[in-house]
Formats: C-alpha cells, structure tokens, sequence
C-alpha cells in the first residue's frame, strides 16, 4: 500500500527583537493567515482519505462476502458459452444446462468463451478455473515405461512374486487364468509404513510386462468443486482404456476410501462420490481388457471394507520396513553405482539401521556420499555412512516419530 504524502512543515513565526510594534502585528497577521490556510488544505485531505478509507472499506466488505460464498457454500463447474452485454452464458458441466448468469465486475473484465468457471447454487460464477488439460496433466503420471525393475527393490522377495502372480501373469498370459478357469485378483493393495517400495514395485510390474504406468494420487482425487473427483477417475480409467496393456496406480488410496464418517458436510459427500465412482468403475472392470489396478495405502486401518470386497481390491499384500538381510541387500542396491572403498562392510552398517525405510536408506546412501565429496575424497568410507547415520537420526528424529505412529 502507499504511503500517504507527508504532511507540510509546521509555518513558524519568527519575530525579530528590532522589529517595530507595527511590524510585529503584521508578521503575527501573516503566521495567522498561513495556518488557516494550512488548516483548510489539511481538512481537505483529511476528506480525501477518509473517502478512500470508506472505498476500500466496502472492497474489504465485498472480498469478504465473496469469500464466505466461496468457503461456505458447494461449487460447480461450468464453461462460459459467450459474454453478452445481458451477463455471461455458461454451460453447467453434468447435465449441459445452458444458463445466462452474472460474474462480479471483478471477474468480467478475465473472463473468455471456453473458460472453466466454478459458480454457485444460483449460477453466479464465482472463480475462474485453471485449464482442465492442465489440471489433469498435473494429477496424473504417465509412464510408458518407467525404469524401475525387480533387481532395484530389496527386502521383499516375496510381496515381489505375489504381485508378479497377481499382476504380471494375468497380463501376460490371460489364456492360462481362462483354461484354468479361475479369474484372476481385480485389484492388488499394498499396504505398509511410508518409503517401503510400493511405488517401485507398482512401477517394476509395469515396466515387466510392457504396460504403461498410470499414477495418481488419492489426494489429488480429492478436489474442492463437486464432480471433480468422479471425473478424473472417469478419466484415469479412459485413460487406461487407450493406453492399454496399463498398470493404473492410486496412490494414498485412503483419501478417497476411508471409513465413513458420521458428519454430513458436503466434502465428504464429495469424498464418497469419488469413492462410488471408482469403485463402479471396478466393478465394470472385466469388459476393459487389459488393465490392472493397483493401489497403496500407509493407512489400512482407515480403510472403507467395501472397496476391500471381491472383485475389488481382493489381493492385499502387506509391505513391512525392512528386516536386517532386506536393509542390508537395499543399501547394495543404493551403494552400487557408488566408489565405495573395498573395506566397507555394508553388512556392518545395514545392521545398526534397525527401523530404517528403504527410502531411509536411500537417503542415508546419499548423504554418505555427500560426505566423502565435502572430504575431498573420491572413495566412501565406512565412517561417512556413520556420519550420514547420525545427521539423519538428528533430522529425523520428531518426524519419524509421527510417521511410525501414523502408520
Ligand atoms: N525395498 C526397497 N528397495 C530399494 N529402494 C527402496 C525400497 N523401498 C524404498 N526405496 C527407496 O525409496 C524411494 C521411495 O520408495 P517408494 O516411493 O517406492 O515408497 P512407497 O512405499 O511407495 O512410499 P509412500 O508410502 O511414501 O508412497 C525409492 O525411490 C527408493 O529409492
């Protein structure tokens, strides 16, 4: 905001002691007349800001209106059609009714035909929208291929092979699962504490069985204008459905899918239609060919059973941190393009990571390294890994705390 002009300076009276009687009351006159002229132009502005005052008073008004609209009340989404000189018409999305509505001046001046806007339950538009390609683009990953494999994810032989079964085999060989007659898991939820590999995995049998990798987050399913939800989930499985063979992958699953609760606000109503939305698309899964869906979720207690049923997300395959031969082949992995010194015992060091992540000791591989660089030296020693170790158990100490406890 900027500042108001500075005020005059203060006139002065100045009587000389060799001035005459007549002098004096002239001088005196003039003081006089230059400070009511001073108060006049004072008062003056005085007006003028309080006529501002008042303006931005009723903009602060007007801005907070809007804002409790926006926060109270549930949005939808509409296109603008055209602006006219009667108001604007949009075009609500879901049931294509074309209305002719009102935007504040505010908002008039940006908008433009083909612009994605939010309005209100009486159609007055209330926010101009980001780009919808542009939204989707950013909530979901795509990856034709992505570079992961089985040999980069240590610890969990064995949720390895069950998500090959459950994920590769059916989109590799589907004859096998029809000759046998058995269908094969809808969905496969990985469930376990944070950092532990389900985002590789998902991306390893992807990879594995040439299928492109679709990613989105369950927050990001989580939208603020009604509708939003259901329609990225409709669109992550079109997606699927072009891209095909697909691995689909929802991540924090639990955004979406979590147990009821009892209140009744329009959010989680929201929740719970994204949620109907995903799982109808499940459970017209078979007619769509060669997709797979996997989720994961480092909250499985707040898990809704229902999309826990058959036909659903039927294969659990539980993710644990690491146990000491795990951390120890997950620190091979991550020290394996590194210059480590021959005497380095991994052995050794994986053995004091008790309650490490595999993204811990990812993390802790780094730093090691960062160690020998600030050294200058070019071969990582075993005391940079217990360096590494000790500035991570400082950093982490409050954090890890609240994720394990989550968990
Ligand atoms: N089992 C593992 N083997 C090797 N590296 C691992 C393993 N687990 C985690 N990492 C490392 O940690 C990073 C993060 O792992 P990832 O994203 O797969 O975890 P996540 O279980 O999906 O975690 P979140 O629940 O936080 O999404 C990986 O990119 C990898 O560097």
């Amino acid at each position: 905001m900027s500042h108001s002009p500075s005020l005059p300076d203060r006139p002065r009276l100045e009587l000389d002691p060799e001035m005459s009687e007549a002098e004096r009351l002239e001088a005196i006159r003039q003081h006089y007349r230059r400070i009511v002229h001073m108060n006049e132009e004072l008062s003056d502005r005085l007006d003028d800001v309080q006529g501002r005052r008042g303006d931005l008073k009723s903009e602060v008004d007007q801005l907070k209106r809007e804002n409790e609209t926006l926060k109270t009340s549930s949005l939808y989404i509409a296109s603008v059609e055209e602006i006219t000189e009667d108001g604007v018409v949009i075009k609500q999305h879901g049931n294509n009714q074309e209305v002719l509505t009102q935007a504040s001046t505010r908002l008039e001046a940006d908008l433009r035909p083909g612009d994605r806007v939010a309005i209100n339950d009486s159609f007055a538009v209330q926010q101009v929208l980001d780009d919808e390609t542009d939204s989707r683009a950013q909530a979901m990953e795509v990856a034709e291929s992505p570079d992961v494999v089985y040999d980069d994810i240590g610890g969990i032989d064995e949720q390895i092979r069950e998500v090959r079964e459950a994920v590769e085999d059916p989109l590799e060989n589907p004859e096998q699962f029809e000759t046998v007659g058995v269908e094969p898991p809808s969905g496969v939820l990985l469930h376990g504490p944070p950092g532990t590999g389900k985002t590789m995995l998902a991306k390893a049998v992807a990879n594995e069985s040439d299928a492109t990798f679709i990613k989105m987050a369950g927050s990001e399913l989580v939208r603020k204008f009604i509708g939003e939800g259901s329609r990225l989930v409709r669109d992550l499985f079109e997606l699927a459905a072009e891209r095909e063979p697909a691995v689909i992958f929802i991540d924090e699953i639990d955004a979406v899918a979590s147990k009821r609760t009892d209140s009744k606000t329009s959010g989680d109503a929201e929740v719970q239609r994204t949620m109907m939305q995903l799982l109808s698309e499940m459970d017209g899964f078979d007619e769509r060919g060669e997709i797979r869906i996997m989720a994961a979720t480092n909250r499985f207690d707040m898990l809704d059973e229902a999309i826990l049923r058959p036909g659903r997300f039927d294969r659990l395959i539980e993710v644990p941190e690491p146990g000491p031969e795990g951390r120890e082949r997950i620190l091979e992995i991550h020290t394996q393009e590194m210059n480590v010194a021959a005497d380095v015992d991994v052995g050794v060091v994986a053995r004091e990571l008790d309650g490490y992540s595999g993204a811990d000791i990812a993390s802790l591989a780094t730093e090691a390294g960062m160690f020998a660089i600030r050294d200058g030296r070019t071969e990582v020693i075993q005391s940079d890994f217990e360096r590494a170790r000790e500035k991570l158990q400082d950093a982490d100490k409050t954090e890890d705390r609240v994720i394990n406890y989550q968990y």
